[in-house]
C-alpha cells in the first residue's frame, strides 16, 4: 500500500498515521513538489494534488482533499469509476465565518474606506453607514462556513435567511431556511449577501446580472466560495454602476488576479487574495489533520468515510 501524503503534519500525527498500517508505504511532500510519478504510484492520498497528475492512475482507491472545495477533482476523466474522493469541508468555517464578520464590519461601516482614505491623508465623512443589529442577511450555501458566519450574524441581531440545496430542519440560528430554487425571490430582501456554496456546473456564474440586479442598490455581497459563482466583470458594473452598495472577495476569477483590472480600484469593494480558510491558520489546520486522521481510521476498519463527494456532480453524498 502506498500512501502519499501532502497535507502538513506534525510528527505526532504522521506516528498517529503510520501507526493505523505499519506496513504501508508513506511518502511525505508538499504540493508544490508532487510528481506524476509520485500520484500514479498511491493507493492513497491525503491531501491535494493537481488534478491532471491524477488521470490515468490504475492505483487510486481514496483521495482525501485538504480543501473543502473540490473542483477540479470532478471534471471528466480525473477521478476512475470507483476511487472515493473526501473533503475536508467542517474544518474551515471557524476561521472563515469570523473573517466573514470583519468583511460585513469593514463594509457596512466604511471602515475599509476609511483606510483607503487614511493613505491620501483625507478627512472625510462617508456616508451609507447602517448597523448590523436589524439587518436581513441571506446567506446562500448553509453549510460548514455558511452555518458559522449565520450563527455570528444571529448573535449580532440580524434576521438571518438560509438557502441550502437539500431539504433539512431549520436550524435554530437561522430565522428562514429555503433551497436554490427560492433564491431569485429573496436576493431583494437582503442587505447582505453571502456566497458560500461549492463551484461546480451549476453554480457557475450564479450571480448573473439579473441576479445582481435583483439585490437593493444598498446592499453589500460577499463571496468565500469561488470566484465562478459570480461573473466578474458583471460584478464590475455592479459595484461602478452602484446597481450594490459594496462586495467583499476572498475568492475571485481568476486567481491571482490581474494586477492591471479596474476592479482594483473601486472603493466599495474589499478584494482579498484567498486567505479566509488557509491551513496556515493553526486551527484549521488542526481540524483539516484531525479529519484526514479520522477517514483514514474509518478506510482501515472499513467503516463508511466522512464528506464523501460525489464526483459525477459534486454533490456531498
Ligand atoms: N475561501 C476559502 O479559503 C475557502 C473556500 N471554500 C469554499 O467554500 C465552499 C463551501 O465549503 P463548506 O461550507 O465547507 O461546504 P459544505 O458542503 O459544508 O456546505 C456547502 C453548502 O452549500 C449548499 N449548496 C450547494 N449547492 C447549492 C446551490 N446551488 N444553492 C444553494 N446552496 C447550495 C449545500 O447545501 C451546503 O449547505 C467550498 O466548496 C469551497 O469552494 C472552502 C474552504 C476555504
Ligand atoms: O478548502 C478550500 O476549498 C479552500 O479554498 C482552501 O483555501
Amino acid at each position: 500500500m502506498n500512501i502519499l501524503v501532502t497535507l502538513p503534519m506534525a510528527e505526532a500525527q504522521r506516528i498517529e498515521l503510520e501507526q493505523m498500517d505499519p506496513g504501508a508505504s508513506y511518502h511525505y511532500t508538499k504540493y508544490k513538489s508532487v510528481t506524476r510519478e509520485l500520484v500514479q504510484e498511491a493507493n492513497i492520498i491525503i491531501g491535494n494534488v493537481p488534478p491532471e497528475f491524477i488521470e490515468g492512475s490504475a492505483n487510486l482507491e481514496w483521495l482525501q482533499l485538504n480543501s473543502a472545495g473540490t473542483d477540479g477533482y470532478c471534471n471528466p476523466g480525473v477521478l476512475a469509476e470507483g476511487t472515493i474522493l473526501t473533503n475536508a469541508s467542517g474544518a474551515y468555517g471557524l476561521s472563515i465565518g469570523e473573517f466573514m464578520v470583519g468583511l460585513t464590519f469593514a463594509l457596512k461601516k466604511n471602515t475599509a474606506l476609511y483606510v483607503r482614505n487614511q493613505i491620501n491623508h483625507r478627512w472625510h465623512y462617508e456616508s451609507g453607514v447602517s448597523t448590523i443589529m436589524g439587518s436581513t442577511v441571506l446567506v446562500i450555501g448553509l453549510g460548514d462556513i455558511g452555518m458559522e458566519y449565520a450563527k455570528r450574524m444571529k448573535a449580532l441581531g440580524s434576521h438571518v435567511i438560509g438557502v441550502k440545496r437539500r431539504k433539512s430542519e431549520k436550524p435554530e440560528y437561522v430565522d428562514e431556511l429555503y433551497y436554490e430554487e427560492d433564491v431569485d425571490r429573496l436576493l431583494g430582501r437582503a442587505d447582505i449577501v453571502a456566497l458560500s456554496m461549492p463551484a461546480y456546473d451549476k453554480t457557475m456564474g450564479f450571480m448573473s446580472e439579473e441576479r445582481f440586479k435583483k439585490m437593493k442598490s444598498s446592499a453589500i455581497i460577499l463571496n468565500v466560495g469561488r470566484g465562478s459563482l459570480i461573473d466578474t466583470e458583471v460584478l464590475y458594473r455592479a459595484l461602478k454602476e452602484k446597481w450594490i452598495a459594496g462586495a467583499g472577495l476572498d475568492v475571485i476569477t481568476p486567481e491571482p488576479f490581474p494586477k492591471d483590472h479596474p476592479l482594483w480600484d473601486l472603493d466599495n469593494l474589499i478584494l482579498t487574495p484567498h486567505v479566509s480558510g488557509g491551513y496556515s491558520i493553526p486551527e484549521t489546520l488542526e481540524r483539516i489533520v484531525g479529519i484526514a486522521l479520522e477517514n483514514r481510521r474509518r478506510f482501515a476498519v472499513g467503516e463508511p468515510l466522512k464528506n464523501r463527494i460525489d464526483f459525477e456532480t459534486g454533490y456531498r453524498l
